[in-house]
């Protein structure tokens, strides 16, 4: 039998509702990240649609989520910005924490912190400049 869209297991971005529901997990975890006085430095000199659109599209790749971006790499994005891994766990605490206080299941949300780990070595910079 061919894997079509209907046999293939929902996703977890599915299984919480898709977009609408990443919707409103943006929303929180933007208010958790920017009221971060360790992250929202990052932010200022981005505009504001495009901190939704990275906090959608970053939810939506570690949910499993269609992959409709057609933007730089992780590494090309982020390896300009220095970010420590200590700022890197943050960010995946206030996800974690949004997601659970929206309800959603335990199995995903220790799926998301897998993705995290996965993705982290993109993510975090690599190297220590300032200590060189
Ligand atoms: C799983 C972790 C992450 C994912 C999947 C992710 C995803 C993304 C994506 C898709 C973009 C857009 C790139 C583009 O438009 O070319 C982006 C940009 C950005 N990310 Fe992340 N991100 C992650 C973690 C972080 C962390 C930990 C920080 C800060 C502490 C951060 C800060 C930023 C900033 C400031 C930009 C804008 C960069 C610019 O416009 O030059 N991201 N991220």
């Amino acid at each position: 039998m061919t894997v079509t869209e209907e046999t293939a297991p929902a996703s977890h971005y599915e299984r919480i509702g898709g977009a609408t529901s990443v919707k409103a997990a943006v929303d929180l975890f933007y208010d958790r990240v920017l009221a971060d006085p360790e992250l929202a430095g990052y932010f200022t000199d981005v505009d504001m649609p495009g901190q939704r659109r990275h906090l959608a599209l970053m939810l939506t790749v570690v949910l499993g989520g269609p992959n409709e971006y057609a933007g730089r790499s992780l590494a090309e994005a982020h390896q300009p910005l220095r970010i420590p891994v200590e700022h890197y766990v943050k960010v995946g605490e206030h996800l974690t924490v949004t997601l659970t206080e929206l309800g959603v299941p335990g199995d995903i949300i220790a799926d998301v912190q897998v993705v995290l780990g996965q993705v982290q070595d993109q993510v975090v910079a690599s190297g220590n400049p300032a200590s060189a």
